[in-house]
């Protein structure tokens, strides 16, 4: 099905101009620069501080996650995008207007040109799925023609065509989650935060909605900023990301690069979980060797790699000691990219005809720990 804007009528070609520019053009959708949010630090409260110096952009077209643990300043640095929270320090722009500067009417329209949604979809149980997407415009005082012209357009862009009579307790999971993408495409936003959109949908659906909203991306041309703890979203929609911890963004950048060569340590434990590692391996991972322990390591395969034969050669090289735990070969940032579990002695010995190996041939690897 092709994507037709559904209020502006427009045909997806002529909206799709500057998608997914990059960072590289233009003033970008979203910036944070030099923001900090401190929470609480009166009344002999002590001060805490969930957002410390955030300096990051989100370019125009771009699909951007935002990766990090519970607690790390996602939902905040989310709710200052669309004013429901002011930085402490620092601004917040949102398409060239600084959102901390906004009286309550300018942040009105700032919010009509910002869709959301959610991970418990938040609809209306007494109102149907028709009505739930109908409820901005009505808010936006649009005429109940014009209502119904939009609706119907934007239920079918999310496959529900058929449900606009239905309920929020009739529909599964995922279709909720469509009607709350409907719902949050109905004031023809420029920006669409996702807050955890997929957490509460099983794997297949979660897919589903993740290949809706990259559809929307592409043929609409809408900025997609989304928040989440699971790598797995962001690897299979995200252009660009940045992971947060403690409040600080400790790596950004295109998500193939990420994914290939992870630098901080918090980026590899989210790589980590989102290897499919066999669960007594996941759990029996430590971060220094004792006697007898094998080093589990992560090869990784793209570009000039991908094309030799350099598992096996890693094998002649360590001889017969090298165990494979895992791999496989995905697309990520629409390039094809390979990763390989293996194992083998954490002897120094081995470990260093190893790392021989790696520097002469160019592969990169990552060392995910040590297993007995
Ligand atoms: N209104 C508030 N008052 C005090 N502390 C707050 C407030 N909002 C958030 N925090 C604290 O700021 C930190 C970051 O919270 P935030 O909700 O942004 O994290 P998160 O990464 O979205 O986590 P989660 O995925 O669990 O929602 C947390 O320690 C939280 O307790």
């Amino acid at each position: 099905m092709t994507i037709q804007h559904a209020a502006t009528g427009v045909a997806p070609s002529v909206r799709a101009e500057g998608i997914n520019q990059g960072a590289s053009s233009g003033t970008p959708m979203v910036s944070f620069e030099g923001v900090t949010k401190r929470f609480g630090g009166t009344g002999g409260q002590p001060a805490f501080t969930a957002l410390d110096g955030i300096d990051f952009t989100v370019a125009h077209g771009a699909i951007t996650g935002i990766i990090g643990r519970s607690g790390a300043g996602k939902s905040t640095l989310i709710r200052l995008v669309n004013g429901l929270e002011k930085p402490t320090s620092g601004k917040v722009i949102v398409d060239g207007t600084e959102v901390g500067g906004l009286p309550e009417s300018g942040l009105r329209d700032l919010r009509r040109q910002i869709g959301m949604i959610f991970q418990h979809f938040n609809l209306l149980s007494s109102r149907t799925a028709f009505d739930n997407v109908a409820l901005p415009l009505e808010i936006a005082g649009v005429d109940a023609k014009t209502i119904k012209a939009k609706v119907g357009p934007l239920l079918d862009l999310v496959g529900l065509g058929d449900k606009a009579g239905s309920y929020p307790s009739e529909l599964s999971g995922g279709q909720k989650q469509r009607v709350g993408i409907a719902r949050a495409l109905a004031t023809d936003p420029k920006l669409l935060l996702s807050d955890e959109a997929t957490s509460a949908l099983d794997p297949e659906t979660t897919q589903s909605i993740l290949e809706l909203l990259k559809r929307i991306n592409a043929e609409l041309g809408l900025t997609v900023l989304l928040i989440t703890h699971e790598m797995e979203v962001v690897k299979t929609i995200a252009t660009d990301v940045a992971v947060i911890d403690r409040g600080l963004i400790v790596e950004s950048g295109r998500v193939f690069d990420v994914y290939a060569s992870p630098k901080h340590d918090t980026t590899r434990t989210l790589l980590a979980s989102s290897l499919a590692l066999p669960e007594w391996l996941r759990t029996g991972i430590k971060h220094s060797p004792s006697a007898g322990d094998r080093a589990l390591v992560r090869l990784v395969f793209f570009g000039e790699t991908a094309f030799q034969p350099l598992t096996g050669r890693l094998v002649a090289e360590l001889g017969s000691d090298v165990n494979i735990l895992a791999g496989g070969i995905e697309e990520i940032g629409g390039k094809p990219f390979g990763s390989l579990v293996v194992s083998y002695s954490a002897e120094p010995a081995v470990i260093e005809r190893a790392n021989r190996f790696y520097a002469e041939t160019g592969l990169s690897t990552e060392v995910l720990g040590y297993v007995a």
